[in-house]
């Protein structure tokens, strides 16, 4: 496991593809199957996750459905810690704790099962985008409603002219948020 190179680096954001006017008229949607399509890519992405997983001391990973599914839960196999789904409400069978957030495109509600995270946990939630923040903030809400630490929030893109960064700010407590790719 191992933190990304310069040239890892841009071979991520080289397979990532601008698709524009996607979903709404005006959004430039960042889409990563090309990524996830070239395994050297998506390796390289795997291990710099881990990586932070470990920098940070995480012992349970949070995925936030469903982008967010396909990078933490390689990532945290590799690391050696549990993966945790965060879901769209009404998708989970068990108790759960819920939280409504607004996107850049809309609003959705995410839950978790209350038994998955408690004292004890220092959690590392990943994602493949941050746009406004709004979900990663609603996580965060989630992991401390469950009596859990956040250990930091990690993405592969950070779409910095949305600003996602400081509405996540007070969210994060001092909690590190790691952007592998900044655009
Ligand atoms: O920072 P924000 O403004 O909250 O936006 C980022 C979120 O938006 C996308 O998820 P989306 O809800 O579109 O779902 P998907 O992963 O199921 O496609 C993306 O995967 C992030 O989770
Ligand atoms: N512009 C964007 N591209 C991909 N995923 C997103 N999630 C929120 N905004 C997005």
């Amino acid at each position: 496991m191992s933190a990304l190179t310069r040239d890892d680096r841009d071979l991520l954001l080289s397979r990532i593809r601008d698709v524009a006017d996607y979903p709404k008229p005006g959004v430039m949607f960042k889409d990563i199957t090309p990524l996830l399509a070239d395994p050297e890519a998506f390796s390289a992405l795997t291990d710099a996750l881990a990586a932070l997983c470990e920098k940070h001391g995480a012992t349970k990973v949070v995925g936030l459905e469903a982008r967010g599914f396909i990078l933490a839960a390689p990532a945290a196999v590799r690391a050696g810690v549990g993966f945790i789904p965060v879901r769209k409400a009404g998708k989970l069978p068990g108790a759960t704790l819920g939280q409504a957030y607004e996107l850049e495109y809309g609003t959705a509600e995410i839950e978790v099962h209350a038994e998955d995270l408690g004292a004890g946990d220092r959690v590392l939630v990943i994602d493949d985008v941050l746009a406004t923040g709004g979900t990663a903030e609603a996580s965060l809400e989630l992991i401390r409603r469950a009596g859990a630490q956040v250990a930091g929030v990690a993405v592969l893109l950070e779409l910095g002219f949305l600003e996602g960064r400081s509405r996540l700010e007070p969210s994060l407590d001092g909690a590190p948020l790691e952007a592998l790719v900044t655009v």
